[in-house]
């Protein structure tokens, strides 16, 4: 049996995962901590999983790697070098290890591996999320990720920046840049977590749309992260190979 504890338990992705570990029969919940609770407890889990925010998330892990508890993250707000950081806690505590990931459902990662190969075929590429609006980060982990990837597929196979004649514009009208990739954020009432990569070449455009519609479609990667993060040493960044993407 191993024992989780979830840092972020009272929010919207924390109550999902606690009720995923409780209905799983290899899993027990060890403690569900929230802002403000005292967080002792999860030293005597195996694995704490942290759903909080990008400014609370490095002070819980460094915390919960200096206890020896493993960690599995889907908070968001990660730059390299904020993983360099927890590549160095780990160092410091061998044994203890750590799954990051941007996103933990199934159709998101698929998205995000069509989009990165499609974007060698293309001149024109460009990401649009679309958020519920109760979202504090802009753009989402998974934009930011997925540009970086389509920026790595591109730079790999020698292809230039998208085309862009822009030469004067409002502020924010191009939208954030990520590693040479534009990349646009809606908050809307009534939407929960979508992402389109628009590709384009003269006379053709291709779009790859994921729409995640409930947030149990990242339980099962959360618990397969849960499962595995005990035999895969120091940090892995994402959680593709763990499902064979
Ligand atoms: N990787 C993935 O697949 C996914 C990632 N996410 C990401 O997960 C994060 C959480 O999202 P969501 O659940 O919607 O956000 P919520 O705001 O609903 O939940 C965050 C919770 O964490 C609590 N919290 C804040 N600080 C601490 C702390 N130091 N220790 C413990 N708990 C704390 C908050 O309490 P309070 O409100 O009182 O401050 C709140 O209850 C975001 O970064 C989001 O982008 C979301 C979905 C999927
Ligand atoms: O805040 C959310 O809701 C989500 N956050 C993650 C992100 O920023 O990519 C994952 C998903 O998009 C839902």
């Amino acid at each position: 049996m191993t024992t989780v504890a979830v840092f972020g338990a009272r929010g919207r992705m924390g109550r999902e995962v606690v009720a995923a570990v409780e209905a799983a029969p290899d899993l027990e919940l060890g403690a569900a901590i929230d802002a403000g609770d005292d967080r002792g407890p999860v030293a005597d889990a195996d694995v704490v999983v942290d759903f909080t925010v990008p400014d609370q998330v490095m002070d819980n892990l460094r915390w919960a790697i200096g206890q020896g508890v493993h960690c599995v993250v889907g908070t968001t707000g990660f730059t390299p070098e904020r993983l360099d950081t927890v590549r160095g806690w780990l160092a410091e505590a061998p044994g203890t290890n750590a799954i990051i990931a941007s996103n933990f459902s199934v159709g998101a990662l698929l998205m995000m591996k069509f989009a990165a190969e499609a974007s060698r075929f293309y001149e024109s590429v460009e990401v649009v999320e679309l958020h519920h609006p109760d979202k504090v980060d802009a753009p989402s982990g998974t934009a930011v990720t997925t540009a970086r990837k389509i920026a790595a597929a591109r730079a790999a196979a020698g292809v230039g920046p998208s085309p862009d004649a822009t030469a004067t514009q409002l502020d924010g009208a191009r939208g954030a840049v990520v590693d040479g990739v534009h990349v646009h954020s809606v908050r809307q009432r009534g939407l929960f977590a979508h992402q389109e990569v628009l590709l384009g070449n003269p006379g053709e455009t291709l779009t790859i749309r994921e729409d995640s519609l409930s947030r149990t479609s990242y339980m099962t990667g959360v618990l397969a992260a849960v499962r595995a993060v005990g035999d895969r040493p120091g940090l892995t960044e994402g959680i593709e190979d763990l499902l064979g993407i």
